[in-house]
């Protein structure tokens, strides 16, 4: 409509890279096989909705990181809220991963003579996922900049999908952090998915294999999670360096933990549910051998205690925080799971799947069939 006064239209032909760009990643669940991923294991992950991480880009003339008005504070009432802070969320926020992102997205580039237009942006985040449970909160944030930055530069096309994982967990390598590449993956595939990070094909192609199963082979699952959190690169660095060292038991037990995604596969293909109960408490199980009390915290161990205390099969869904739980008998125990988690003060959901997240262009640049 053709109004007196009002600004005219923009031209048809200007640049895409004029217009503002947002892009959300979901939190994820490692409902198997964690941390295998860290060690060219296997795991199945899903992407959920009920909580999610939005990066916004929007063009500017200098290239700005706008820190998070509460996840990066820097103003403080008094000393002891500062100290305060600093113990129960740590020294860092969002900013970090974010420049993080360009940094390497632009190293990529480079590498892979990917040529970039000289244009700036501002890049800003909102975040719903609770900080630092072993939800992926931090890969949520590094893949919606990273999706971002392929768009305004207008390369999905060039980085393939089953590169960006390794990009993104790049990011946080950058930063020091230890993490693998479930949650990226799981982030940038959305859905359900089947992940092999056999050491053949991640020295060979750079990446693993990844498939995407049928979301509504799933069961009912439930996310237990409390305020409480800890440093995933933290809570890993001592099992990675045992592993590194060549330690018998971290290796042997890595292995189990992978195999036990393998058989989750064909106990989620024929719907024993009975059979993913069981392979997911082996998870946990796994986890505190190997982990120890004492760095999983009494906390998070009490999340899946309540759970199994009701005959629920239960696991964190990343190195801490978070908990996913399958009740096996229905709906009558997940009540029960629900009082339970309330008397414990835990918050309870019930976990809403996101569907694939692959347009045509993504799905194009994969160089094996997804199933
Ligand atoms: N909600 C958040 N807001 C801002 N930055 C975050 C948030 N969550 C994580 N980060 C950043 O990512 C780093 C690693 O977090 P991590 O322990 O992996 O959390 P998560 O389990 O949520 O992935 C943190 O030290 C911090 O710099
Ligand atoms: O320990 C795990 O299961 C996962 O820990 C990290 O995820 P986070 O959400 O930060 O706890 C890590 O990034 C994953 O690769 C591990 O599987
Ligand atoms: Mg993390």
């Amino acid at each position: 409509m053709e109004g007196n006064g009002s600004p005219a239209e923009p031209p048809a032909t200007a640049p895409a890279a004029a217009a503002m760009i947002e892009h959300k990643a979901y939190a994820r669940i490692g409902l198997l096989g964690n941390p295998s991923d860290v060690y060219y294991g296997r795991t199945i992950s899903l992407n959920i909705s009920n909580f999610w991480a939005s990066v916004r880009l929007e063009p500017s003339s200098d290239l700005v990181i706008v820190p998070h008005p509460t996840h990066d504070l820097v103003k403080f009432g008094s000393l002891s809220h500062l100290v305060n802070r600093l113990e129960n969320e740590g020294y860092y926020g969002g900013v970090r991963l974010l420049m993080a992102t360009c940094k390497v997205f632009n190293k990529y580039c480079e590498e892979q003579g990917i040529e970039l237009h000289n244009n700036n942006f501002s890049l800003s985040y909102e975040t719903n996922i609770p900080r630092q449970t072993g939800l992926s909160g931090s890969s949520a944030i590094v893949c919606a900049a990273f999706s971002c930055l392929l768009d305004f530069y207008d390369v999905r096309d060039k980085i393939g999908v089953e590169m960006r994982p390794q990009l993104i967990l790049n990011a946080e390598k950058e930063l020091g952090i230890v993490a693998g590449l479930q949650d990226r993956v799981a982030q940038v595939y959305g859905g359900l998915v089947y992940m092999d990070f056999n050491k053949d094909s991640m020295h060979k192609c750079g990446h693993g294999n990844y498939m995407q199963l049928d979301t509504s082979l799933l069961p009912p699952l439930h996310l237990i999670y409390a305020e409480n959190p800890s440093d995933s690169g933290k809570v890993h660095s001592t099992v990675r360096q045992r592993w590194l060292d060549g330690d018998e038991f971290i290796i042997s037990s890595m292995e189990e933990v992978a195999n036990l995604a393998l058989e989750g596969k064909t106990a989620l293909l024929e719907k024993d549910y009975a059979k993913l109960a069981t392979l997911m408490n082996q998870n946990f199980d796994l986890r505190r051998r190997m982990f120890g009390d004492a760095a999983l915290g009494a906390l998070n161990i009490e999340m899946v205690e309540v759970a199994r205390r009701v005959g629920a099969a239960s696991k964190f869904t990343g190195s801490g925080g978070a908990v996913v739980a399958f009740c096996p008998d229905g709906p009558s125990q997940v009540e029960l799971l629900e009082n339970a988690c309330k008397k414990g003060g835990f918050d309870i959901v019930p976990v809403k799947v996101v569907p694939s997240l692959l347009n045509e262009i993504d799905i194009r640049t994969l160089s094996s069939k997804i199933a």
